[in-house]
Order: structure tokens, then sequence, then C-alpha cells
């Protein structure tokens, strides 16, 4: 078969390719191009210069034809834009969720599509074909498990996708590489946000949208404890950054763009139990309201068992058996029967 393979300079994605080649499938490597890196930004998996030749390398090694593909405007519009946006309105973003949905299983799997190809990628999850419906799962290797970012895939997507690394770990994989003398075998992981390789997150938005302005920090009771400058510099759960001098620990409990006010207090008053799914989505069907599922509410979370409710308007909300602590707003709530994604939405 032809098979599209996403590769972003990578070694997951470079292994990917080696697999798909050895098992004797006509593979096509396409990078996408998604940000301008200023001067010599170094960006592990989204694309800087040295990224895109690091693929193209790869891609010569096996012999396989390589192109890349423009997909700036897009990752501005449905990725970098939202992910500003979100910190504005006083939530937290995770722009790879949308990144997966738009731009990699939407924008380039239409051009594979439209070469009469399937689309594969570096990513660690599993699809299963069962009685003709897709499952998506999650991958072999839990530490590194990416499931959690593909909860928007559907039917649709998931019948043209592979995951040839899935059911590998990364050592296996790195084997691959090294196997086929990629140059790409020995390259470091990369942790943070393609687009903010430096990690600084608030100084990227102050970039975009430029200074933002000062508020109170409040206790649950409204008495104001201190100044912050700008809400987009917190997170619920987060600790430190609060600079209200000594005296007890105070997490930040919500934000409140209206009032741009940051709320702390005790570590138990960011706990929640029950909470909203915004724009929720399901990889097959929702789960019946009395089945036990588990619930991850940010990617490194162990996941806590509970239920989703669906009204009568449809308006989905999860409630778990006992608070979590730090349920964050604008993060994904992904909903799994033990190692199977059914869905997920963003945590209101
Ligand atoms: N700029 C890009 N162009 C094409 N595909 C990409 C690009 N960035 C990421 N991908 C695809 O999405 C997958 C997951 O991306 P992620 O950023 O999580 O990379 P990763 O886990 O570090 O994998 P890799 O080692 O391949 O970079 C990659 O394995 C690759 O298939």
């Amino acid at each position: 078969m032809r098979v599209v393979v996403a590769m972003s300079g990578g070694v997951d994605s470079s292994a990917a390719a080696a697999l798909l080649k050895e098992q004797g499938h006509e593979v096509i490597g396409i990078t996408l191009r998604v940000w301008s890196y200023e001067g010599n930004a170094k960006c592990g998996s989204c694309c800087s210069p040295d990224d895109i030749d690091d693929a193209r390398a790869v891609a010569q090694t096996l012999g396989i034809p390589f192109y890349v593909a423009n997909a700036e405007e897009i990752f501005q519009d449905r990725v970098v834009n939202p992910f500003v946006q979100s910190y504005l309105g006083g939530k937290t973003p995770i722009p790879c969720v949308a990144c997966n949905r738009d731009v990699k299983f939407n924008f380039l799997l239409k051009r594979a599509r439209a070469l009469g190809a399937r689309l594969a990628t570096g990513h660690y999850a599993q699809v299963e074909e069962v009685d003709g419906r897709f499952h998506l799962r999650r991958a072999a290797d839990a530490a590194k498990d990416q499931s959690y970012f593909l909860f928007t895939l559907g039917q649709e997507e998931l019948r043209d996708v592979l995951f040839p690394v899935g059911h590998l770990t990364k050592a296996e994989v790195r084997a691959v590489a090294e196997r086929h003398q990629l140059p790409t075998t020995h390259k470091p992981e990369s942790m943070e946000i393609c687009f903010v390789p430096d990690g600084d997150y608030a100084g990227f938005v102050e970039k975009v949208a430029g200074p933002q302005p000062s508020g109170e920090v409040v206790d649950p009771e409204g008495n104001v404890l201190g100044t912050h400058n700008g809400i987009h510099r917190f997170t619920v759960g987060q600790r430190k950054g609060l600079n209200l001098g000594g005296g007890e620990v105070r997490y930040v409990q919500r934000l409140e763009p209206e009032t741009n006010r940051v709320v702390v207090g005790p570590a138990e008053g960011t706990g929640r139990a029950q909470f909203g799914l915004l724009q929720p989505h399901w990889v097959d069907a929702p789960p019946p309201p009395d089945q036990a599922v588990e619930v991850r509410i940010r990617h490194r979370h162990a996941g806590a068992p509970g239920r989703v409710h669906i009204s009568p308007h449809g308006l989905v909300s999860v409630q778990l058996d006992a608070p979590a602590r730090a349920v964050t707003p604008g993060q994904a709530a992904v909903v799994y029967d033990r190692d199977r994604v059914l869905g997920g939405g963003w945590i209101v």
C-alpha cells in the first residue's frame, strides 16, 4: 500500500518510515513547515530548518521520495492563535491536541488521501479494527503513550491512519533507526511545546499579544493578598511565583478573566470531582451513563475512576469518584475504558 509518513525529523517518525519500508510499502515522506523560527531556535519536533534537513536526510537514507508542505497558515490559525487566546482567557491550553486534529489528521491526511495513500505518524498509540469499527488504544510503552493527545480522532480518520511505532518501546524504536543507520538515531527527545522551544509560555503570549494588565491576587473570600502581572502567567494548582511573601502555602484555585483576578488558597480548593466537557468528541460512541471509566485530566495524569454524564440537551460532564487535584480549564479530559480511548473534551 502507499503510505505518507509525517516526518518531523525526530527518531520516532524516522523509525516509522523505516518500518513501513521494511514491510514493503510504498513510502512517501512529508514534513510540514509549521512555523518560521527566528535566529537559531532549536526545536525538537515541529520542524526548525535543522529538523527539515534531518527528515530529508532520513528519507534519502531510506531511498524514499520526500516533500516539504507549507502549513504555516493553518498552524497559526488553528494552533498558535487559540493557544494565546486561551491563556488570555484564564485557561491553560494544550496545543498538541489541536495540531493533531486540524493539522496532521486533517490538513495532512487530506493530502495523503489525494495521493491515494494512508497517513502514518510516529505517535505512540495503537489502532485496532474490531468488527469493522476502529479502536484507538494506548501505546504498548506506557511511559511513551501519546493516546491522550489523539482523542479527537474518529472513525473517519482512523481507517486511514497508521501508528507503526505504537507497539514498540522507545529502545526498540531507536534500535530500528540504528539498524537502518538513520541520522536521527540518537536525536534527543523534545519535551516542550514545539513553537515555544524555551518553555517560556508567558513570554510567548506577551510577544504575540503585548504586555498584559496586572491584577489582584485574592483569597477565596475575595480579600486582596497581592498583585500579579497578568493572569496568563498562572495555572490552577500553581504554587510558585505568587509573590505573597511567607505564611501559609497557597495554590492557584482558579483564574477569573472577567475581573482579571487570581484566586489562591489551600491545596484542597484546587480539587474538583465534577466538571463540564466542552466540544466533546467520541472516537466511536459515548460511554453509557452506568459505565465505569477512567479519566485523565492532563497528559501526565495517571487517570481517575469516574463516569460520563450526558444531559438531555447534550451537555457532557464528568463525575469522578473522588475530587482530583488541579482540574484545569483548557486542558483535555480524556476518557478511557482500560486501554481504549473512548473520547474526551475540554475541561471548563
Ligand atoms: N512538522 C512536522 N511535519 C510532519 N510530521 C510531524 C511534524 N511534527 C510532528 N509530526 C508527526 O507527529 C508525530 C508526533 O509528533 P511529536 O511532536 O509528538 O513528536 P515525537 O514524539 O517527538 O516524534 P518524533 O521523534 O518523530 O519527532 C511525529 O512522530 C510525526 O509523525
